[in-house]
């Protein structure tokens, strides 16, 4: 079997030489003299204002749009000239608009590559319960659906476990969040991340929005006109040496801000807060609470899972079962959300701290305010050690 039909590749590593798109009838080119180097297993955000050429590059990336010229290597195989249709199929994609087919079910849906690929029933039925399980949807109740049974939320869910049917080693996603409200697009800007910790796929994602490109990108290509790239980096150091006005200009302002996207959870020293079992003798819930420098203590369940907040006062209410009495233990965060999200929980909580939890909802530990401020000096100071010892070259745009 030639490399390129293997089912199953972790990850590919992309490059895009001299690319040029010139549409026909246009003077000026789409994309001028693109070159660039995507690691694989990272996420590659292309971001720009809106007529950068960002689609079009992308595009040609699996030849939805043929370059005008120019060369596209996949793990160092020239892939300008294969057969585009079998190129495609070991290529993801994932685009705004979903492009589900809405005669089908939510399985024919997601096993259509695999159907194609000759894969026999039960296999494309295991493989379609197990992406539906990856992205978070019951197989059950979910494969003999319709797209219009479905939430936008949900279709583009579908949307990713379609791409990722045949095990590609590379994911194309055009603005697959851009139509989605900001609650739930948030919730599946993480679910992907979660996601692609365990699959560790090369992906090359486009949008306008920075602060998307921020939260997910390992690097960023910031596009202006005719996809030249501005810069191409880490978030990190777009966001603390912005190489040019116009990178500057288009991070816009609240860079700091911005910054508190850039650390996970994860890689923050959590607090740890007095709690309790719910089923704990009061008087040694008073106590524990007494020997801690906190003003409530965190009720959590027999697996650990945080229930209540309680106070001095609440736990003096004999009269009351204690999974009634204090606040719900709300606002609660997963290991891989950045500190930007805990800060927008912690504001919208009464006690003011996210409650961190691992993915069975165990708790872990706090984020606080101290947390937060902790992590900016920490920035602050990088970034000033930075510029004083590193000179941050922006990557030649071919
Ligand atoms: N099929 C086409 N024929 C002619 N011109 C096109 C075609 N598709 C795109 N263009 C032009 O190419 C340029 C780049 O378009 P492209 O869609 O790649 O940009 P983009 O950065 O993805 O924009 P947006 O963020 O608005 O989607 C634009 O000037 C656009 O008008």
């Amino acid at each position: 079997m030639p490399a390129h039909e293997q089912e199953s590749a972790t990850a590919a590593s992309i490059r895009l030489e001299s690319l040029t798109k010139r549409y026909p009838g246009q003077t000026e080119p789409a994309v001028d003299n693109l070159t660039m180097d995507i690691p694989a297993g990272e996420i590659v955000v292309l971001v720009g204002p809106s007529g950068s050429g960002k689609t079009t590059s992308l595009k040609m990336i699996n030849r939805i749009i043929e370059p005008t010229s120019g060369r596209i290597f996949i793990d160092g195989e020239d892939v300008t000239h294969v057969n585009a249709d079998q190129l495609r199929r070991r290529i993801g994609y994932v685009i705004q608009q979903i492009g589900l087919f809405p005669h089908m079910t939510i399985a024919e849906n997601i096993g259509m590559v695999p159907r194609l690929l000759g894969w026999n029933r039960t296999r494309i039925s295991e493989r379609v319960d197990e992406l539906l399980d990856l992205v978070g949807m019951e197989p059950s109740a979910y494969r003999t659906r319709y797209p219009k049974q479905l939430s936008g939320g949900q279709r583009q869910r579908v949307g990713v476990a379609r791409a990722m049917s045949a095990d590609p080693p590379l994911l194309l996603m055009d603005e697959p969040f851009g139509a989605i409200d900001p609650i739930t697009r948030e919730r599946l800007q993480n679910e992907f991340l979660r996601l692609q910790s365990n699959i560790r796929k090369t992906i090359v994602f486009v949008t306008h929005d920075i602060d998307e490109a921020i939260k997910l990108g390992d690097r960023i290509a910031i596009l202006n006109k005719r996809s030249k790239i501005a810069q191409y980096d880490t978030p990190e150091a777009i966001l603390t040496a912005p190489a040019n006005d116009f990178v500057a200009d288009f991070i816009g302002s609240g860079a700091s801000l911005k910054r508190l996207s850039l650390s996970r959870v994860r890689d923050v020293e959590l607090n740890q807060w007095a709690v309790g079992r719910l089923d704990d003798d009061r008087e040694q819930l008073r106590q524990a609470l007494m020997e801690s420098d906190h003003g409530s203590l965190l009720l959590l369940d027999g697996n650990q899972r945080p229930v209540r907040w309680v106070n001095g006062h609440d736990l003096t209410r004999s009269g009351e079962s204690l999974d009634r009495v204090g606040l719900p233990a709300t606002a609660t965060v997963e290991p891989h959300a950045t500190l930007h999200d805990a800060l927008n929980e912690m504001v919208t909580s009464r006690v003011g701290c996210a409650i961190v939890v691992d993915e069975q909802r165990r708790y872990q530990g706090i984020v606080d305010m101290r947390t937060v401020m902790r992590a900016i000096d920490e920035m602050r100071a990088s970034s000033r050690a930075r510029d004083r010892h590193a000179a941050v070259q922006p990557v030649e745009a071919g």
